[in-house]
């Protein structure tokens, strides 16, 4: 039987899912008008009427995503005014609201109204729907009057536990539903500044900086429009992983890029070794490569005599000197500085070629002089010479030299050891690691454009960009839609050129691009080296930045906030998450013990929820290891076969363990990033960095302790993965 007040519910509901589908039908219609007029006209008008076409296909698809959960809550106001809440807004034919987007300030209450402070609302009711169907409704009263009335619709059991209970997809979703108020004030936090979210494992953290992205997008959109939005995750799986979650809440212009992917053009995941990323992480490396793009600026030891047709002309050192501290003191980076340079040596040795040719009886004018000048640029010996004073360089070329020449790395390090220069050692056709990324853009940011072409370009782009963004305002209000399509919009749909797409697209294709906002995930692990360059990313300084310095496994980690963003900033605001909504009380606390009899200064966090299986510890004999480990996986699959499980192994193991699951589970297993994409994924610690299942199998935990220097870390982390079970599997208990 259902209720009279669920039957009311779904009532309501159904009238928005029927506005909902009006509002689809009256896009698709606009779209094939725009379609059925694409036939003749300008180039300029073709592409117009395509970029409308993208926008409707694109609002199309918005309001298809929020066709699941449309709404989610209700908050009945004192006064006895109802307003729902949903992922997007929506008014009638009349053009009155009848729901509320979560984002709007009116729907804050929904989140942080208390029975102590219930903020202008009596009662908050969650509705959790199937399809589109209300299948319960759950109040909490914040006025004791109401408590008199009907209370039969009271639940036991709150959406936010029926959420966390879900099975894992290995895909993260979004949870705008039952977001809880200590999340819900970082997510509305002011868009300026640096604010910091620290929480342990499980804490939302993520979650919080992806919504927050979601919120700043809807509430400083014509800021954040044609500034964009970064995200920087540590790995292109975890990427993955938080990849549907926006597009879930109707933004996409957002650019996703792991630490390995911030330098364009450039896409790795290889990792150096631990002492080796610890040391192109230092901010030494910053001085360092600042002296050796200033050691490519060099002048010569004595004259040099310079063959121009025929003419023989000395370059006398002062010459070259004077010129080089001249383009030096206009502080342009090194490959611009040296276009004056050359211009200043060839202005000078044009004067001195003119006199020579005097004095040997030819006559020059000054026509003449454009003529020497062009000779001058254009012999061997002059070019060889500019060239060997001041080389212009690609940051790529000058960081393979910087590696594979021990001779000019010593002449620049001659305070450091034989054993720390060998760290950086490396032939030239070895590929860039991750951490030679942050090297590479500091090198770009010093060098400038190699080729003064390149400026020319991106001066043009822009200024075409500007043309476009102007010819998209006039094609808006020519159609009639202002206020619906916005201009930054339909200006990234005109040309065929990649470079002229979207915001994002653009973007994450220039290097020199600032982002009007950054979220940083997974933070505690970056470098200085790599935080600086995300400081040139967002030199507005408004920044999302969360992590947990407990969490910390990379060698260029630093132990706490504030020596961490040093590179970026001293003032930045801290914000703490302290409940664990991922792992169960169980889980959590086996995790903290570890941790805590390990010296490892953790963040205590609460877990919102208790599970029904105790962490399951074996002990086998090492010839026993990886058949024990098969056994566990058929047990727990047994328990479960839909969700997700995750073998965590040293990386000594990975293979071999993976090859036994294999043979008993087939393609239901894969080995690293592939495993997550299947029901049993077999990883190392440091592959789950942010990532959930539903169960989890650690094997030779003892081993990922002693691993490493930072190997209590890398075992936390890996106990805090599953939302349901625990197995350890072992031939030492951890010590
Ligand atoms: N308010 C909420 N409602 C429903 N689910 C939530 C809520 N807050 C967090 N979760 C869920 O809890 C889990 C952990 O969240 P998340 O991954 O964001 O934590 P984290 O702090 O980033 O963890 P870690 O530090 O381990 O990466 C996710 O499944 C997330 O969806």
């Amino acid at each position: 039987m259902v209720s009279p007040e669920l039957a009311r519910e779904r009532e309501y509901v159904s009238t928005l899912y029927a506005r909902l589908d009006a509002l689809r039908v009256e896009t698709q219609e606009q779209l094939d008008a725009v379609r059925r007029s694409n036939a003749g006209g300008t180039h300029q008008n073709r592409s117009e009427r395509d970029s409308f076409a993208r926008i409707y296909t694109d609002r199309i698809a918005q309001l298809n995503e929020v066709d699941e959960r449309l709404a989610f809550g209700r908050l009945e106001l004192t006064g006895g005014v109802n307003r729902y809440i949903g992922r997007i807004g929506l008014r009638d034919t009349d053009q009155q609201p009848i729901l509320l987007d979560w984002r709007v300030p009116q729907a804050s209450a929904f989140y942080q109204a208390t029975a102590a402070t219930p903020l202008g609302a009596r009662a908050r009711r969650h509705l959790t729907s199937k399809g589109r169907q209300i299948t319960r409704i759950e109040d909490e009263i914040f006025d004791q009057d109401l408590l008199q009335g009907d209370v039969s619709e009271l639940q036991g059991e709150g959406a936010l536990l029926a959420a966390l209970r879900e099975t894992r997809t290995g895909r993260m979703s979004d949870i705008v539903a039952t977001i809880q108020a200590e999340q819900d004030r970082i997510i509305r936090s002011d868009l300026a500044g640096v604010l910091v979210v620290q929480g342990g494992p499980g804490t939302g953290k993520t979650a919080v900086a992806l919504h927050r992205a979601a919120f700043l997008l809807y509430s400083h959109r014509e800021r954040l429009r044609s500034t964009g939005v970064l995200i920087v995750g540590p790995s292109p799986s975890f990427l993955q992983y938080i990849e549907a979650v926006l597009p879930s809440l109707g933004e996409t212009g957002v650019v996703l890029a792991s630490v390995g992917q911030l330098y364009p053009g450039l896409d790795t995941t290889v990792e150096d070794s631990p002492d080796v990323a610890a040391l192109k992480g230092s901010d030494e490396m910053a001085s360092l490569i600042s002296r050796g793009v200033r050691s490519r600026q060099q002048v010569p030891a004595g004259p040099q005599t310079l063959d121009v047709n025929g003419e023989k002309l000395v370059l006398q050192p002062q010459l070259v000197a004077s010129a080089m501290a001249t383009a030096q003191q206009s502080r342009k980076p090194h490959n611009v500085a040296r276009q004056q340079f050359q211009k200043t040596v060839l202005n000078a040795l044009t004067k001195k070629l003119a006199e020579q040719l005097r004095s040997h009886g030819s006559t020059i004018d000054e026509a003449d002089l454009s003529w020497l000048r062009e000779d001058l640029r254009s012999s061997h010996d002059v070019r060889v010479a500019l060239n060997t004073a001041w080389l212009p360089l690609t940051p790529e070329k000058f960081i393979q030299d910087l590696f594979a020449r021990p001779n000019w790395l010593a002449s620049l390090t001659p305070r450091w050891t034989p054993e720390r220069r060998a760290l950086l050692r490396r032939d030239r056709d070895v590929p860039f690691s991750i951490s030679d990324v942050p090297l590479l853009d500091e090198a770009a940011e010093l060098l400038g454009e190699f080729d003064a072409k390149n400026d020319a370009e991106k001066r043009e782009r822009k200024q075409q960009r500007k043309r476009d963004v102007e010819n998209a305002e006039a094609a808006i209000r020519n159609m009639g839609v202002e206020g619906l399509v916005n201009a930054d919009d339909l200006a990234a749909g005109f040309g065929e050129t990649a470079v002229r797409g979207s915001t994002a697209d653009r973007a994450a294709a220039d290097r020199s691009w600032t982002y009007g906002h950054i979220v940083v995930d997974e933070a505690q692990e970056l470098s200085p080296m790599q935080w600086r360059v995300l400081r040139r990313r967002g030199p507005l300084r408004s920044f999302t930045i969360v992590g947990d310095v407990a969490q910390a496994s990379s060698a260029a980690a630093a132990p706490n906030w504030a020596q961490a963003l040093k590179a970026l900033t001293d003032d930045f605001r801290l914000e703490e998450l302290t409940v664990n909504y991922r792992t169960p009380a169980q889980i959590t606390a086996a995790a903290e013990r570890m941790a805590l009899a390990h010296n490892l200064p953790i963040t205590q966090s609460t877990a919102v929820r208790e599970s029904e299986w105790p962490v399951d510890w074996l002990e086998v004999e090492a010839d026993e290891l990886v058949s024990a480990v098969v056994d566990v996986v058929d047990e727990d699959r047994e328990i479960d076969s839909r969700g997700t499980l995750a073998v965590i192994v040293p990386a000594r193991l990975r293979h071999t363990v993976y090859l036994a699951l294999e043979r008993q589970h087939h393609e239901s297993v894969g080995e690293s990033a592939v495993g997550l994409s299947r029901p049993i994924a077999v990883l190392t610690p440091q592959e789950t960095k942010g990532l959930e299942f539903d169960s989890v199998v650690i094997v030779e935990p003892n081993e990922i302790v002693v691993g490493s220097a930072r190997g209590v870390g890398a075992l936390y982390v890996a106990m805090t993965r599953p939302t349901q079970r625990l197995h350890l599997v072992g031939t030492e208990p951890i010590i």
